[in-house]
């Protein structure tokens, strides 16, 4: 048994402190660990996807991103951000160019098997939470695990086997919840019901966190706040971000790095801290 450091860390003999919500390093060895695993998690070079043969809506993306970086991706209406999160990790077939995700090669058609190895290491949270309105916190949480489970008992709270359900509240403690667990998802406020999202996407113990647009349906102060804890939790477990959102200012304050599109192009990619007021305007600008 290994001595407990707090809710979800244990120290193993090695000294090394674990996550119990992902099962790797946590804190500063998480960082690090994340840092020197070699290659990029996502590496994408001149990556174009079209819906049809009328219209290109990437057009020869180049996109690296490190394990542990936090990335947000901005752009106008329709610039193609939702197309290249999909893309990237499989939920849309690539139409040209290459991709690598978590190292591993993605080819055009991308097999059911590389997209279904690709999902169970990515957490999913939407603009739309999408949760089961009339079904408990700790359920919809647990139907994060479906993708892993692949099973009917994922259904339901009280289907399902002690183990998912530790490992559900385990997630829901961490976004500030586990005392709203048996309450309906429709009795929870906007915000509670997206840090539910988050938690529903963290008990999948993923590798990768796609997020388009989580705190858009949220008020300024709400919005903050969802931002803050994605940051805090990736921070903590190693997890790679890679984000939309409108509001330039969750995109400069909570990435490493901003990733612009226009058109279906990389406009600029730089350090957050180096994005200025006429990149903006370039990103905008019709
Ligand atoms: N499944 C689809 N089938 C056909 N066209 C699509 C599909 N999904 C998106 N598109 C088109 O691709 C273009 C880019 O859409 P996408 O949603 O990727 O842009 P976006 O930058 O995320 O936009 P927004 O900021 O409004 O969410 C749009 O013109 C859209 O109509």
């Amino acid at each position: 048994m290994l001595p407990a450091l707090g809710l979800f860390c244990v120290q193993t003999p090695g000294g090394m402190m674990l996550d119990l919500v992902t099962d790797r390093p946590s804190g500063a060895a998480a960082k690090a660990q994340a840092l020197a695993q070699t290659g990029p998690l996502i590496a994408a070079r001149g990556l174009c996807k079209s819906y049809d043969r009328r219209r290109t809506i990437l057009d020869g993306v180049d996109l690296e991103i490190a394990a542990g970086e936090r990335v947000a991706l901005i752009g106008s209406n329709g610039s193609g951000k939702s197309t290249l999160l999909k893309s990237l990790i499989g939920l849309h077939p690539i139409s040209g160019g290459t991709l690598h995700c978590f190292g591993e090669p993605v080819d055009a058609r991308g097999s059911r098997k590389q997209r279904l190895a690709m999902r169970r290491q990515t957490g999913f949270v939407f603009q739309k939470h999408c949760l089961v309105r009339r079904r408990t916190v700790l359920s919809n949480v647990i139907h994060g695990l479906f993708g892993d489970a692949g099973s009917w008992r994922a259904f339901s709270h009280s289907l399902a086997p002690p183990e998912w359900r530790d490992r559900a509240m385990q997630a829901l403690a961490e976004v500030d919840l586990a005392d709203k667990a048996l309450e309906r998802a429709d009795a929870l406020s906007g915000g509670q019901q997206q840090r539910v999202a988050i938690a529903r996407a963290l008990v999948r113990r993923p590798r990768l966190l796609i997020a388009d647009e989580p705190a858009a349906s949220l008020d300024p102060v709400s919005g903050r706040n969802v931002m803050e804890l994605f940051t805090q939790l990736c921070r903590d477990h190693g997890i790679t971000l890679l984000y939309t959102s409108h509001d330039m200012a969750h995109a400069v304050d909570y990435a490493d790095r901003v990733v612009a599109l226009k058109g279906g192009k990389v406009l600029f990619d730089r350090p957050a801290a180096q994005v200025t007021r006429a990149d903006l305007k370039d990103t905008f600008d019709g």
